[in-house]
């Protein structure tokens, strides 16, 4: 079946600058997905991420596999970015044992110097960390507003069990994280869920001091199956400001990202 054509300008259009001032995040995730596109080589197995920044990136690696005869293989972190996977033409792989990725490229809700992560804005945490895990290289693509100081502005998402939904929210309490159950976006009373089925629930710490620390509690408690902090998952991240893109490596200064031409 031919492949609809997908167009620069129409990821462009995705959404319009708030002002003249604000940053026009839309092109700022087209630019780190088009700098990550870049870097994939033939015969690489790739996994796909979630969400905004996410969606440019697969749709712009199924322009090259339809247009350019790129031959890759690749899983999503979700049933979004599978679906659009099909949609723009890349061939897709079940998970099975073994089964291991050369590059994750993947969204992140916060990024700090050391590449240390929040994620799970968009519910997919679990799927996110288990390709992660199994990735030889996980480069991160974010638009400038994802850059911090010090995690934890963004409420941290857990996905949960839905019988130990109670005793989650109070451990998560008792560690000041002030959780608030996830509601579905397009049926506000009912809560939300993650592709497994399960409960999300974002907990706001305002800041992490350690994140570590706070992982390590975290995984202990029953029914919560996973958290988004991902700890020294990610190699690199392109992190787009404007029209310039940066390179970002774990407590190494930014480089601009025109100076390479493979993974940084
Ligand atoms: O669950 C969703 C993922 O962790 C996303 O990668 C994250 O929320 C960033 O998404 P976006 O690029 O849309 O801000």
């Amino acid at each position: 079946m031919r492949q609809p054509r997908l167009r620069l300008q129409f990821l462009l259009n995705v959404s319009a600058p708030q002002s003249a001032s604000a940053p026009d995040l839309a092109a700022e995730k087209l630019l780190a997905a088009t700098t990550a596109v870049g870097w994939v080589r033939d015969g690489m197995r790739v996994g796909l991420g979630t969400g905004s920044t996410a969606a440019p990136f697969i749709t712009l690696l199924g322009q090259r596999v339809r247009e350019g005869g790129l031959r890759i293989e690749a899983t999503a972190t979700s049933r979004a970015s599978e679906e659009l996977a099909r949609q723009v033409g890349i061939p897709l792989l079940e998970p099975r044992r073994g089964l291991r990725f050369d590059l994750t490229v993947d969204g992140a809700d916060e990024l700090d110097a050391q590449l240390r992560l929040i994620k799970g804005g968009g519910g997919a945490l679990l799927r996110e960390k288990v390709i992660a895990t199994a990735s030889d290289y996980l480069l991160i693509v974010a638009d400038s507003t994802k850059a911090v100081g010090q995690l934890g502005r963004f409420p941290l998402p857990l996905e949960v069990v839905p019988f130990a939904l109670p005793w989650v929210m109070d451990a998560v309490a008792d560690l000041g994280g002030a959780p608030v159950l996830r509601m579905d976006k397009q049926n506000p009373l009912e809560p939300a869920h993650s592709d497994q089925g399960n409960l999300l629930v974002d907990c706001h710490f305002q800041q992490i001091e350690d994140p570590a620390m706070l992982a390590a509690q975290l995984i202990v408690i029953p029914g919560m199956v996973e958290h988004g902090l991902f700890l020294g998952l990610a190699r690199a991240a392109v992190v787009a400001q404007g029209g310039q893109a940066q390179v970002w490596r774990p407590g190494q200064a930014p480089v601009a990202a025109s100076e390479f031409t493979a993974l940084p």
